[in-house]
């Protein structure tokens, strides 16, 4: 047999020449190179499909060579998008994989460019890009498949608008957020201290150059205490000397600054603030010092301790966090006169779930609150996991084939789980949710110059002789309602309503459907 028939003769005998035949034809849009990106690609160029566009907007971390097998250490800080698309291209000749390195909520992935697509297939990270793609798929009417992975337990939906629920039928739970406030001079339980410490202390320390003074003009928009803001500013802005201390290569005691100014001159110029603290206690001032001193007094046991308490984890005591703190902070500012740009908190990487650790376990001491061991940390940090991330990827494949094949009686809702004996589970699909605001819109596109086209025309024309009265959105903007037709004579780029977004026209009855108007360009 010559190879290129050898390299096909197996996928042929199990999907049938007639699938087989149909899958070369097939026009895939992969979203997402990472844990099961990699392995979803190395799978569909396998089985054979035609032309695979993949798009990641990431590039590669040393951090995800331990699961994403398409990836080498020589190629850490290329875009993952390319890296991916070349060695897989390499697993079989017939196929293009055409890669592209940009985030998929740019405009220029709008209805028309998902239209080219037979099948897309989610293989992301994020609840956000998530519900965009499954909106420009039910816009686009596209089937899709949607999956994701959680230490060992796993998903995959295959999702097709008027005949499954989609991704947003049922309302999915967002991530826990706190007032800024809370965080930043109020915490009250351990974890406000690890999201100061993983999103804030890391970013002003190791991250980008950027002043944390936006998020504070929202909280005093938002009514948070402008006397407290006004500290967090002062607070925000000393962060300048800590960072050039971090980053020059005479300071050997950036340890002992960062910890002064986070642990104690920042504590006490909130302490300043005495109303603040009528209703509740006052956190206490640390001082590095002291708690090396208090700690010398058990030098003679001090090799135990720093074999026990910090390589193996096991307490959270203040000297473990002091000593991991120190080391933690010198390991990431070697890394930062080494040449990296920045650092932001990663679960695989060691440097940084030390710094995490320690610095909100101090806090948690200045402030009262119980504290909590590296492992309990890592214990609320679930793992990537290599074979979930290949199973699910196999099953996205089972799915997709069901999809194409039009065998919708046959698609699942499969569930990979933690239980030995029956590692998977399925489930018919339910039909859509009635009261979906995503899945149950009319979609319609709409070519237009928007510095041309004008807002109650375009309304007009969509209309056409139906009289009843609408209001029209952009996202959560409203446009215009039957009081407010100020904006009908604007232009629609006036407007910021452009390329990718939607006009949404709602019926003021609430009887009939929202029509849904997905903006592309002129031919
Ligand atoms: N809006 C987006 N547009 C394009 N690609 C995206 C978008 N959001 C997320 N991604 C990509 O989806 C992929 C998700 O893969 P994965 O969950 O393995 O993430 P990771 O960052 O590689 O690993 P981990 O989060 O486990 O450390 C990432 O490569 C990420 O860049
Ligand atoms: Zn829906």
């Amino acid at each position: 047999m010559s190879t290129a028939k050898a390299r096909t003769a197996h996928a042929r005998a199990i999907l049938g020449p007639e699938l087989h035949d149909q899958l070369s034809n097939t026009r895939v849009l992969l979203v997402g190179a990472g844990g099961i990106g990699c392995e979803l690609l190395k799978n569909i160029v396998l089985t054979g499909f035609g032309e695979i566009t993949l798009l990641d907007l990431d590039t590669i971390d040393l951090s995800n060579l331990n699961r994403q097998f398409l990836f080498k250490k020589k190629d850490v800080k290329q875009s993952k998008a390319l890296v991916a698309a070349q060695t897989a291209s390499a697993f079989n000749p017939n196929v293009r994989i055409i890669p592209i390195h940009d985030n998929i909520k740019e405009p220029q992935y709008d209805i028309q460019w998902f239209q080219k697509f037979d099948i897309v297939l989610n293989a992301l990270d994020n609840l956000d890009a998530r519900r965009h793609v499954n909106k420009m798929c039910m816009a686009a009417q596209v089937p899709l498949v949607e999956s994701g992975t959680a230490g060992y337990l796993g998903q995959v939906q295959p999702l097709l608008m008027d005949r499954t629920e989609c991704f947003d039928c049922i309302p999915k739970s967002t991530p826990k957020t706190f007032p800024v406030c809370t965080i930043r001079s109020t915490p009250s339980q351990p974890i406000h201290c690890i999201v100061w410490s993983k999103s804030y202390l890391m970013g002003q320390l190791f991250g980008e150059d950027e002043d944390a003074v936006g998020e504070l003009d929202e909280a005093e928009k938002q009514g948070e205490n402008a006397r407290e803001i006004e500290t967090l500013r002062n607070e925000a802005q000393a962060f300048k000397a800590v960072r050039t201390a971090l980053r020059s290569s005479s300071s050997s005691d950036a340890a002992k600054m960062v910890f002064q100014k986070v642990f104690n001159a920042d504590i006490k110029n909130l302490l300043v603030m005495e109303d603040m603290w009528r209703s509740r206690a006052p956190p206490t001032p640390l001082d590095f010092d002291t708690i090396m001193n208090e700690t010398l007094t058990l030098k003679d046991n001090l090799e135990l301790f720093v074999s026990r308490c910090v390589w193996l984890g096991c307490c959270s005591c203040n000297f473990q966090s002091h000593l991991r703190l120190s080391l933690s902070t010198n390991r990431l500012a070697a890394r930062l006169k080494g040449g990296e740009d920045t650092i932001s908190f990663d679960k695989d990487d060691d440097d940084t779930l030390d710094f995490v650790t320690a610095s909100s376990n101090l806090r948690s001491t200045a402030y009262g609150i119980g504290t909590k061991t590296r492992w309990e940390m890592a214990g609320n940090i679930i793992p990537a996991i290599a074979t979930t991330n290949a199973i699910v990827s196999g099953l996205i494949v089972l799915q997709a084939l069901h999809l194409l094949r039009k065998t919708y009686d046959k698609m699942r809702n499969v569930h990979l789980q933690f239980k030995p004996a029956v590692p998977l589970s399925t489930i018919t699909l339910s039909p859509p949710n009635p009261a979906c605001g995503i899945c149950r819109d009319t979609y319609a596109l709409l070519l237009c110059d928007p510095s041309r086209a004008v807002l109650g025309d375009v309304i007009k024309g969509l209309l056409g002789d139906d009289k009843r009265e609408v209001s029209v959105y952009e996202d959560k903007r409203i446009l215009s309602d039957p009081d407010l037709d100020d904006n009908n004579e604007r232009t629609l780029e006036s407007l910021n309503v452009t390329r990718g977004k939607f006009l949404a026209i709602v019926d003021e009855e609430g009887d009939r459907a929202t029509i849904s108007v997905g903006l592309g360009v002129l031919p």
